[in-house]
């Protein structure tokens, strides 16, 4: 049964697609599938939860699946700059604001909302892994690199690695798999060093699926794997 109530907040990425229902700004049900899981059947068997209940979305992946998924909905609002600007006087320095991953600029908002001293970075650890940088009320641009999986994936063409845990402890890879292991956790190192030391960050926040795999790191970082999830819970409040 659907309490309508309710509102929903929505992730859609180009990995997974990530659901959230509120009441007010408590979490009710949390729902986190792969694209190919977000099929006709499972919209069917669940529409009463969605039913005449609103919704905000962000989104950077289109599938037809999320077209069913959203004429369930009384009501869709979809974030865009002009939105986050205007509710939160959040501005981007991006050449065409248009052109910036809606995501991208959710983190940032995000991280702003969480730390009040003026210089912080975000890395937004998902299917791509994107570095922003932020000074008081400016998204000042940043970084696109290939997501960890994507790294992983393009090491081999015929066959899906396995999942690896990153253990910073392993210095020196002795065969295939510690190799890969290591030298996506030094990659990860690497850009986080970087980044506090090139543009002398106050705080490093890492979101996202990947954001665990950059945990146990010397440097001081804020590891909040769903950051966009918690910064479309505060503008649901402000737009709904
Ligand atoms: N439980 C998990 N543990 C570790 N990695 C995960 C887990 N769940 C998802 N991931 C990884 O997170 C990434 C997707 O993260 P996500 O932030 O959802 O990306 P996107 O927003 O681009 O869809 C994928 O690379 C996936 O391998
Ligand atoms: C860079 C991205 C692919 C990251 O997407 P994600 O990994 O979060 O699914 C996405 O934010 C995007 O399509 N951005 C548009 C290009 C840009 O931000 O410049």
């Amino acid at each position: 049964m659907n309490d309508q109530s309710s509102v929903w907040i929505i992730d859609a990425g180009n990995t997974r697609i990530k659901l959230r229902e509120l009441h007010g700004e408590r979490t009710v049900r949390s729902i986190v599938l792969y694209w190919p899981l977000l099929t006709s059947e499972f919209i069917e068997s669940n529409k009463n939860i969605f039913n005449k209940c609103r919704a905000i979305l962000t989104k950077v992946a289109s599938h037809h699946s999320l077209t069913l998924l959203l004429t369930q909905f009384e009501k869709v609002i979809e974030i865009n700059h002009q939105l986050i600007k205007q509710h939160f006087g959040f501005n981007t320095e991006y050449i065409d604001p248009n052109q910036l991953g809606i995501d991208r600029l959710l983190a940032s908002l995000g991280a702003r909302l969480l730390f009040e001293s003026p210089n912080l970075a975000v890395i937004n650890a998902g299917t791509a892994t994107t570095v922003e940088l932020i000074n008081n009320q400016t998204h000042k641009g940043g970084m696109i690199i290939a997501g960890n999986q994507l790294m992983l994936n393009s090491l081999f063409t015929a066959q899906q690695l396995p999942k690896l845990n990153v253990d910073r402890a392993i210095k020196i890879g002795k065969d295939s798999y510690n190799c890969m292991q290591t030298g996506l956790a030094f990659m990860n190192q690497g850009l986080v060093l970087a980044i506090v030391k090139e543009y002398k960050v106050d705080n490093l926040i890492i979101c996202g699926g990947n954001a665990n795999q950059f945990a146990n790191m010397d440097t001081s970082i804020h590891i909040i794997p769903d950051l966009i999830m918690q910064t479309l819970t505060k503008l649901s409040t402000r737009l709904l």
